[in-house]
């Protein structure tokens, strides 16, 4: 078989999947597997880079079976995965020091507040275009180096490597000979300076970490090296964080392009071109993808912690429904929200909010209300917390949305793609392949490796797609989201500080 397929690795919060795509974007083979989430403590997450590891293997191998082809016959494999997670493991014996700390878990929040002490949580905004918090991976592994016995002299000694899932999986799949990450895993550092996409000195005095950790950045679609083993010859052409592979699988490659992943929770990401845009809003900028020989496209990001946990929540807490489709019939069953409105901040809220002490709020009750209103109230969470993000980037960037393409498990539900649609007032869009973080691993691979000649070739890729277009009846929608923003400000500070004390 001539070389025209190309695989991705997709190596995410829960599960690490491959696929393989022939040359029209179809999915010829696939396989997935999850690993173990680790609760040390409340608010620490981790996971077993060397099971990560492991489970990739597998997932690749069992992904070639089922497409029933051979290393030899992929062009390409590219690597896309769960950003931020952190790393450190031995150059010499490939052990990693410590498990690997996830991007969810909180533990340095207090370090975070310690850097942001004389200088606020903006110290690093202008050169990283990311607020000082627990999320990004520089304060991982400063926590690694200060906590774990020996880290810090052996890194002082050169003898340790840092990377992210990308870098991690490539050190691997390559036998350890190569230790390179790409420019969207590195721009969730809080280490790397967005406009010389190199590591910034400054900041890594500051945190004290030692330079000689840390990988070397390249662009996102380029020729890395060879696979040994698993993928015995096959190029490594691509890496990207998982949400800009979404955004590159969705082939948002025009500045003013938008993509929406809706999971547990939701990821926005808008293209703003060549250069990057400050928020002033609440949003993150970012780096969406870089060509090999081109300059970077940047984004801006708005982060929802909750969209798709409150379907689980209504079925795993009450009971309303038995599976997460049922949904949609359950709010169907009732004409509109019945004056109820639910916001969703039980972690606090995320973009653009970043209100830690909010928690969740159900207002508008009255004895009129039932279970159906509350499955409308919590479906339209999801469209007004995406229409507050949507405002944001408008403020920031002056770039107005044509229409929002999605993904994601929540774009089953066909309600909730008019509800988005209505609540923002653009053409909602949602791809036939759903699963864009790989096709976006897969389309740059492809395009390093000659797969693919140019982006209007991957547009033309999976054309079939379907469309929500929004229906009349603003100004009522308006008032609504009014009302929702009103909800938003009842819910932020309801955490004293005693509370904190109390862990609760
Ligand atoms: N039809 C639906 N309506 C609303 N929410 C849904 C529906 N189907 C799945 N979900 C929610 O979407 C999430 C799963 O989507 P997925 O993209 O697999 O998420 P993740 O990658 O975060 O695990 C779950 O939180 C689930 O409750
Ligand atoms: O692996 P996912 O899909 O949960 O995505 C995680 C994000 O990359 C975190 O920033």
């Amino acid at each position: 078989m001539a070389q025209r397929l190309v695989a991705a690795v997709d190596q995410g919060t829960t599960s690490t999947r491959c696929m393989v795509f022939d040359v029209a974007g179809r999915v010829l083979g696939a396989d997935q597997r999850e690993h173990t989430q680790i609760f040390p403590r409340p608010g620490w997450v981790e996971h077993d880079a060397a099971q990560i590891w492991a489970r990739t293997q597998e997932v690749v191998a069992g992904a070639l079976r089922a497409a029933g082809v051979a290393p030899g016959d992929l062009a390409a494999v590219g690597i896309t995965n769960q950003r931020e997670t952190t790393v450190v493991w031995d150059r010499a014996s490939g052990r990693p020091v410590h498990n690997a700390l996830v991007w969810q878990d909180t533990r340095t929040e207090a370090l975070c507040a310690d850097l942001a002490a004389d200088h606020g949580r903006d110290r690093f905004r202008s050169a990283t275009g990311l607020p000082l918090a627990s999320y990004f991976s520089g304060p991982k592994i400063r926590w690694l180096l200060d906590n774990v016995p020996g880290v810090r002299e052996r890194a002082e000694r050169g003898e340790l490597l840092f990377g992210t899932l990308d870098t991690w999986l490539i050190w691997n799949l390559t036998g350890g000979a190569l230790h390179v990450t790409d420019v969207t895993n590195a721009s969730r550092t809080l280490l790397m300076d967005l406009r010389t996409l190199d590591w910034d000195d400054a900041i890594l005095d500051a945190m004290a970490i030692p330079r000689s950790l840390l990988p070397e950045i390249r662009p996102s679609a380029q020729v890395y090296g060879t696979a040994r083993g698993v993928l015995d010859g096959v190029p490594i052409a691509a890496a990207l964080g998982d949400q800009q592979a979404a955004l590159f699988g969705q082939t948002c490659f025009a500045e003013g392009d938008a993509k929406s992943t809706y999971g547990t929770g939701a990821f926005l990401l808008l293209n703003t071109g060549h250069d990057p845009v400050p928020s002033e809003h609440g949003l993150l900028t970012t780096v969406g993808f870089q060509l090999a020989g081109e300059a970077p496209v940047y984004a801006l990001e708005g982060a929802i912690a909750n969209t798709g946990s409150l379907t689980q929540w209504l079925r795993d807490r009450f009971g309303l429904i038995a599976s997460a489709g049922e949904i949609e019939a359950l709010a169907r069953s009732v004409p509109d929200n019945g004056g109820l409105y639910l916001v969703p901040a039980f972690s606090g809220l995320f973009a653009p909010h970043w209100s830690p002490d909010a928690r969740g709020l159900l207002i508008g009750l009255t004895g009129y209300a039932g279970s159906g209103h509350l499955a409308r109230a919590a479906l339209e969470a999801t469209a007004y917390q995406t229409r507050e993000v949507v405002d944001a980037m408008a403020l920031d960037s002056g770039l107005a949305l044509g229409s929002l393409r999605v993904d994601g498990g929540m774009t089953a539900n066909g309600l909730l793609m008019q509800t988005l649609a209505d609540v923002l007032d653009v053409e909602v869009v949602r791809p036939e392949v759903a699963e864009t973080t790989a096709v976006g691993a897969a389309f740059a691979a492809g395009l390093a490796a000659g797969v693919w000649a140019d982006l209007d070739e991957l547009r033309a890729c999976g054309t079939r797609e379907t469309r929500w277009r929004p229906e009349p009846g603003g100004g009522f929608r308006d008032r609504k989201f009014r009302k929702y923003r009103k909800a938003v400000e009842l819910a932020k500070g309801w955490l004293d500080a005693d509370d904190a004390i109390e862990g609760r």
